[in-house]
């Protein structure tokens, strides 16, 4: 034996698992009740009612496997980019109208997206920008002409275009961008300008190469109404501007640079652009919140500047639930990958005749894996409600409806994405280290996915959004006025905000644990007295600092109580979902997995004993149920996976296919070039 070997198998010898001869199995403390089995297809179809686009869109893939490149990080950018063209050409070629599904049917656009994400995520974002920027910005923010002229070539593809906003020094503080848009009034027509290098257009997706047309967001000036020389600036509005006359071919003062080679998502062609005294005709502007008469006047239907900006960018939330979906879609992939391989990859074991125990069986795997499991079910019915209310939004135009949806939309994608990308690491260590090998996938899906917490609005910034959307409710609610829907349960939760309870406080018994009503209040309880706290911080700090020093003084906080109430409404959609369910067997793991989702947050949650919320023998158990929840679970983990329905043709990591399940190591030998 090396002295390697030697020091290694010491090691081992010290593993409890390797040292517990009578009882092995399991391999924590306790024995855990088990959960029933349950049919991993009725589950699949209760989760997803569309998988009829599933099977359609997959069956693409399936007749061109030419598509599915094993190691996508191995293609140089362009050979990247053309596969992607490739990719959604075929799609649109078996009848697939992306632009349509999002303005008549945005359940199937936004699942689409989902459904693209494990096929390569530069072809869910190059979609994006496609369909939910540019071809959405269109929809939303232009008039029935502009939706006439450009619907269907944007549909096809025939006209691709890009979406920019974001500037070399400005991308989040987007009131502040500095493209400028003068209307001359003589030849009726907008000259787009970028007046120095800070306001170059960058990072913009699809102008690399393929754009033909943008929509730019630039400051829009007109002659002062006043009649004197200088330009009234009414702030940032969106233009439709030509970048290419024929694919190849700039337009006149257009200039465009390649952003180059990205962290990921090298299948998409980023690029920097700038425009040198552009002409486009006034009809150019998308008008829907603002128009510009032939006199070069400016009027629009909006009460004040700082609502029609907020209409501009709310118009743009189908953006972040496409994100939100892609991200799960992820997410959901990775943890097939993860939790499929630990629960085949056996370490150790009790020595002798006994076998080794499979690594899903040691609890230090099962709290990494199943508690995120859980997450990504929860995330799952949020995401669904959140569409519904999407639709619904949509429908109606209703306006506490659209506020709800902006903030909960920047909500979930922050939470979400961020969720993800932290999990990602997780599975690839929960993988060792043929999680690290290309061909398994889950280095690219991090590398891929990471830039999601970035993109369409940074997740710091949205959080803070959702925060002042819950301070102005917190407000409103004094005043009387009726709190949107999603932000109802405050109501009844605000005069809960008080420490709970002693009897509740010191009730430890597994029946109350696992009570959807102690555990929903508790969210509630815990949005409830953050809301109440950091508004009377607010309050003190503003009266000394001015609001945006006391803002910031206040920003971890503020963080913390945007990812809590979007917790409380994950459970709460994921109780109603576990109630829906008709199967008793799906029914009884879908519990399983709200209660571990929720009290997984509780204890992680300092805020619960500081608070007296907890007693600390209250604490104790929430920690042993957790785990104990995780035993449960460990049963039905792989069903649960099997159940997200991901054929094995479109997952591609040898290790978590299901078929690996009856030969571990014979796909991951095959892809390697080994001959078995
Ligand atoms: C691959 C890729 C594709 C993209 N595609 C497009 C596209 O097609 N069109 C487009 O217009 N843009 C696009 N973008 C740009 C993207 O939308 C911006 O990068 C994003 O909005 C963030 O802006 P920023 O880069 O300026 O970051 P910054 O805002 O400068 O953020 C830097 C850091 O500062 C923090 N920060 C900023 N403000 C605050 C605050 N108030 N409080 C606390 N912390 C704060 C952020 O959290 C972050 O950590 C793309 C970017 C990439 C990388």
């Amino acid at each position: 034996m090396s002295r390697r070997q030697d020091v290694l198998a010491g090691h081992l010898s010290a593993n409890p698992a390797q040292n517990d001869a009578v009882a092995p199995f399991p391999t924590s403390a306790r024995a855990h009740r088990q959960l029933p089995r349950f049919d991993a297809t009725l589950m699949e179809r209760y989760m997803d009612p569309s998988h009829l686009l599933k099977e359609e869109v997959y069956a693409v893939f399936r007749e061109h496997p030419e598509l599915l490149v094993k190691e996508l990080e191995a293609l140089s950018k362009e050979e990247h980019r053309e596969l992607v063209r490739r990719c959604l050409r075929a799609l649109l070629a078996s009848g697939q109208s992306p632009l349509t599904l999002l303005a008549s049917d945005p359940r199937r656009y936004f699942y689409l997206g989902e459904l693209m994400s494990l096929v390569d995520l530069s072809l869910t974002v190059k979609m994006g920008v496609q369909y939910s920027l540019w071809g959405g910005s269109v929809l939303n923010l232009g008039s029935e002409e502009h939706r006439r002229r450009y619907f269907d070539a944007i549909d096809r593809f025939d006209l691709p275009g890009c979406f920019a906003m974001t500037e070399l020094r400005h991308g989040s503080n987007v009131a502040a961008l500095q493209t400028e848009a003068v209307l001359d009034v003589e030849t009726d027509e907008w000259v787009i300008h970028t007046p120095d290098d800070g306001a170059l257009k960058w990072w913009i997706g699809n102008a690399a190469e393929d754009g033909l047309a943008a929509t730019v967001f630039a400051r829009l000036k007109v002659p002062a109404a006043s009649g004197r020389r200088e330009l009234d600036d009414h702030g940032v509005h969106a233009f439709v501007v030509p970048l290419r006359t024929a694919p190849g071919r700039l337009a006149p003062g257009v200039d465009i640079q390649d952003c180059g080679y990205k962290v990921g998502l090298n299948g998409v062609d980023n690029g920097a652009i700038r425009f040198t005294h552009v002409r486009v005709p006034r009809g150019a502007l998308l008008d829907r919140f603002a128009s510009v008469d032939r006199a070069g006047r400016y009027s629009s239907p909006m009460p004040s500047a700082a609502k029609r900006f907020a209409a501009t960018l709310g118009e743009l939330t189908g953006g972040r639930v496409g994100l939100t979906a892609g991200s799960l879609g992820v997410l959901k992939g990775g943890l097939t990958i993860a939790i499929r391989y630990s629960a085949q990859r056996q370490q150790f074991g009790p020595g002798g005749a006994a076998p080794e125990v499979a690594v899903l069986d040691y609890p230090s795997q099962q709290l990494r894996l199943l508690p995120a499991l859980a997450t990504a079910y929860a995330l799952t019915f949020a995401k669904d409600a959140l569409v519904d209310k999407y639709v619904e939004m949509k429908r109606t135009r209703d306006e506490a409806l659209t506020a709800d949806v902006h903030s909960l939309s920047a909500g979930l994608k922050a939470y979400t994405t961020g969720f993800t990308a932290a999990t990602l690491s997780v599975c690839r260590e929960c993988c060792g280290g043929h999680g690290y090998a290309a061909v398994n996938r889950l280095g690219a899906l991090r590398s891929d996915h990471d830039i999601f917490q970035t993109f369409e609005g940074d997740n710091t910034v949205l959080l803070q959004q959702v925060a002042g959307l819950l301070l102005k409710e917190y407000r409103d609610s004094f005043r009387g006025s009726p709190l949107a829907a999603s932000w109802s349960y405050l109501r009844a939760a605000l005069g809960d905000a008080l420490p709970a309870n002693p009897l509740l406080a010191h009730d430890t018994t597994p029946r109350h644990l696992r009570d959807p009503r102690f555990l929903i209040s508790a969210l509630r309880h815990r949005t409830a007295r953050m809301l109440h706290t950091v508004a009377a911080r607010l309050r003190k700090h503003t009266r000394r600092h001015g609001a945006f020093k006391a803002w910031n003084r206040c920003l971890l906080h503020l963080l913390d109580l945007a990812r809590a109430h979007i917790e409380s409404v994950a459970l709460e959609s994921m109780y109603a979902g576990v109630q829906r369910c008709n199967d008793p067997d799906c029914r009884s793991s879908l519990k399983a997995l709200a209660d571990l989702f929720a009290l997984s947050r509780i204890h992680a949650d300092i805020l619960f004993r500081n608070d007296d919320y907890l007693s600390p023998e209250k604490a104790k158990a929430v920690k042993r149920m957790v785990e104990s929840l995780c035993g449960e679970l460990r049963g039905v983990a792989v069903a649960l996976v099997d159940a997200f329905g991901i054929p094995d043709h479109i997952l591609r990591a040898p290790i978590g296919l299901a078929s690996a399940q009856h030969d571990p190591y014979g796909e991951y030998l095959a892809a390697t070039g080994w001959e078995t």
